[in-house]
């Protein structure tokens, strides 16, 4: 298959461009290219991006296929760009073996919507208890490469200590979801002023803070790398920037939610602004904004965490934790990065494409756009504007916390290796 992106801004620079896109490749980039067979399309004033690369998605098959399924996630990802995602290990069975990851990994292929990446759990069952067989799932078909006990900590640090020395023997990442657990019994919102006020048992910005301050100095010590998920607080900025500073392997992600929304919005109770960590203040949005755009926050990761109706049309207290990200995260960055002037479309590609490809270790995601690279990319409307409607998502869950907000820029057509996964709101394939 080919196709002629006709006009397009590559990074949304310069003049436009026209791309023919063929046998999965980006074969000629040039002005008035002729079409020849290839299907043409109208990218006039669109934005040309590598497709996006999220490390933090949770896809919950197997086990709570009613919330999401390979396929629905896959055609979520599709929808907002991406093209490799890399799906949590929090499922049940937990994805601790061979037998769980490559049933993931040849899933995600059968769908062929995106690449879909089994993370794989570090401890046995998330428990925090004994190692899982890092080695094993590493030199599977999966190939994985990311490890991850998120929704837990690893609490123990000779556990964490022994991962982090795997990590280096593997050549992969340990993805750490930062809470010391002492700190944060019966946590239920940012602990300060709103979770005083609403009477919301608080979750400290130091349970978060101490963990990525004792990861970074064990992966110092070990030289393995670490992957800080999920950066919610300015004192986790700090901590990063001293860390790399002296030369530690470390990186780590922010989501959308953290970048826009803050612990104020609670005072509604409704749980769907329920999230591990927490929204924080307004003091910490703006210091993750600008740590994403200096690049001491590598990357934006979702963590779209799809929940049942029943699981947070409920009471605060018992409501999960978690929010969907796939099909709103270009448009909350596009509305808190581009629109603030902290990043352009390049900074965009840095942090939603090429560092987490890198992270990962994926060679064939987050390319240059140039003739001879994969045709991986995304397609993106700058001037749109949209409302959001979780109903209307590929998700089969609808909590997203944006619900009613007008966002900016959309994602108008998404290719994996050349075929069009994704175009004008409709999943191809
Ligand atoms: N982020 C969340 O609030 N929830 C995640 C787990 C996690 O990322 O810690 C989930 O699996 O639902
Ligand atoms: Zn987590
Ligand atoms: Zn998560």
């Amino acid at each position: 298959m080919s196709a002629l992106l006709r006009g397009v801004l590559l990074y949304g620079e310069g003049e436009p461009v026209d791309v023919l896109v063929d046998d999965g490749v980006i074969a000629r980039i040039g002005t008035d290219l002729d079409a020849g067979g290839a299907e043409v399309v109208d990218a006039r004033g669109k934005v040309l991006l590598p497709g996006f690369v999220d490390l933090h998605t949770h896809l919950r098959e197997p086990g709570r296929e009613d919330t999401e399924t390979i396929a629905t996630g896959s055609a979520a990802a599709a929808l907002g760009g991406y093209t490799a995602v890399f799906a949590m290990a929090n499922t049940d069975p937990v994805a601790d073996t061979q037998l769980v990851v490559e049933h993931v990994w040849r899933q995600g292929q059968a769908v062929g919507l995106v690449d879909v990446h089994p993370v794989g759990a570090v401890t046995v069952g998330l428990k925090g208890e004994k190692l899982a067989e890092l080695g094993t799932m590493a030199r599977s078909a999966a190939g994985v490469r990311v490890f991850s006990d998120d929704g837990h900590c690893v609490h123990d640090p000779l556990l964490m200590r022994r991962a982090l020395e795997y990590s280096k023997a593997l050549d992969a990442v340990i993805a750490q979801h930062a809470e010391e657990p002492e700190l944060t019994v019966g946590a239920q919102a940012n602990e300060g002023e709103v979770a005083s006020r609403l009477g919301l048992a608080g979750w400290p910005a130091v349970a978060e803070e101490a963990i990525v301050a004792r990861d970074c100095l064990l992966a110092k010590h070990t030289g393995g790398r670490l992957h800080v998920c999920h950066v919610s607080t300015t004192g986790t900025v700090d901590v990063l920037r001293w860390a790399k500073a002296r030369g530690t392997g470390v990186s780590a992600e922010v989501t959308p939610h953290h970048l826009l929304l803050t612990d104020e919005v609670l005072a509604s109770y409704d749980p769907v602004n329920k999230v591990n960590p927490p929204l924080r203040t307004s003091v910490d949005v703006q210091a993750l904004r600008a740590a994403l755009a200096e690049g001491i926050v590598d990357c934006v990761a979702t963590d779209h965490a799809p929940h049942a109706p029943q699981d947070k049309d409920c009471e605060w207290s018992s409501a999960r934790p978690g929010m969907l990200g796939l099909q709103t995260a270009l448009s909350v960055v596009a509305h808190t990065m581009v629109a603030t002037e902290l990043l352009d479309w390049r900074g965009v590609a840095r942090v939603m494409s090429e560092r987490p490809a890198q992270i990962a270790g994926l060679p064939d995601q987050g390319r240059p756009l140039a003739e001879g690279e994969p045709a991986n990319l995304a397609l993106v409307d700058p001037d749109a504007r949209w409302t959001v409607r979780g109903s209307e998502f590929a998700s089969i869950a609808a909590n997203t916390p944006f619900e009613g907000m007008e966002l900016p820029a959309r994602v108008v057509m998404t290719m994996l290796r050349g075929r069009i996964t994704a175009h004008e709101g409709k999943v191809c394939g």
